[in-house]
């Protein structure tokens, strides 16, 4: 997979590249990174990517025409089809069920905004989607590339060995994870359940799964519709209000 990032700060994505699973994936050839910046192809002595908004208020507004050139030496530089995207508050939240779309893509354009934005003529005539990572403002839009990069990296085949599979992640099936533990079995901050010391895979996986249904009920009720449940999952929720109830 291939991903290609415009950005002001092309190292800030470079660094994504050297840590982690991103950085094995890398080192791998599962997946290759590479930074464009529009003020290599901004004119003019000053080489400006910015101005002033129309209509006035305050901040910048970036250029049209050095994304642009960017974005087109980007797609230029291999032959696949590539969606691009534009990371912004405006966009559709980030999801795992995208990241899944987004991880199965040979190539992934990312166009990070600085100051208020970018041109919005720009998003209409070269933007495929926008997408947020969440209801906040950051300084730009790279730190959003880089969770994209993360996301999608970590579910090319190869990157993940057993030990750190992706299939039993938040998420991956619409629920929130269950609590993990790790030795020592008894801390001063407490004890491991006695269930994952059982050696009953049934019981532990019962008992993950119910952990992993009252979290989500608990702590995202907007993830949680009840009625959807498998019969199993409701047994599962019955039994711990039962034991709430004790
Ligand atoms: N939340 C987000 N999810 O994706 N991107 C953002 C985000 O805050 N972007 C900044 C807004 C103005 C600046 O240009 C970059």
């Amino acid at each position: 997979m291939r991903i290609d990032v415009i950005s002001l700060f092309p190292d800030f994505i470079a660094q994504c590249a050297v840590f982690g699973v991103t950085g094995r994936a890398v080192e791998r050839g599962l997946l290759s990174l590479h930074g464009w910046n529009p003020r290599d192809h901004a004119q003019g002595n000053y080489r400006r990517v910015d101005d002033r908004p129309f209509g006035g208020g305050p901040g910048m507004v970036m250029l049209i025409d050095p994304l642009r050139s960017a974005l087109n030496a980007a797609r230029a530089a291999d032959p696949r089809p590539v969606r691009t995207i534009y990371l912004s508050p405006q966009g559709a939240p980030l999801t795992q069920a995208k990241v899944h779309e987004l991880a199965g893509r040979e190539r992934l354009l990312l166009l990070c905004g600085r100051y208020e934005g970018i041109d919005e003529r720009l998003i209409a005539a070269e933007v495929d989607e926008e997408l947020s990572i969440g209801d906040y403002v950051l300084s730009g839009g790279e730190l959003a590339a880089a969770v994209v990069v993360d996301a999608v990296a970590r579910l090319q085949e190869g990157a993940l060995n057993d030990a750190e599979s992706a299939v039993q992640d938040s998420f991956e099936d619409g629920f929130l994870d269950c609590p993990h533990y790790t030795r020592p079995v008894s801390h001063e901050l407490g004890s491991v359940p006695d269930v994952l010391m059982s050696g009953n895979h049934g019981d532990i996986a019962r008992w993950r799964r119910q952990q992993s249904l009252v979290r989500t009920m608990r702590r995202r009720p907007d993830l949680f519709d009840e009625s959807a449940l498998s019969k199993a999952d409701r047994k599962l929720l019955e039994q711990w209000r039962a034991e709430q109830a004790e």
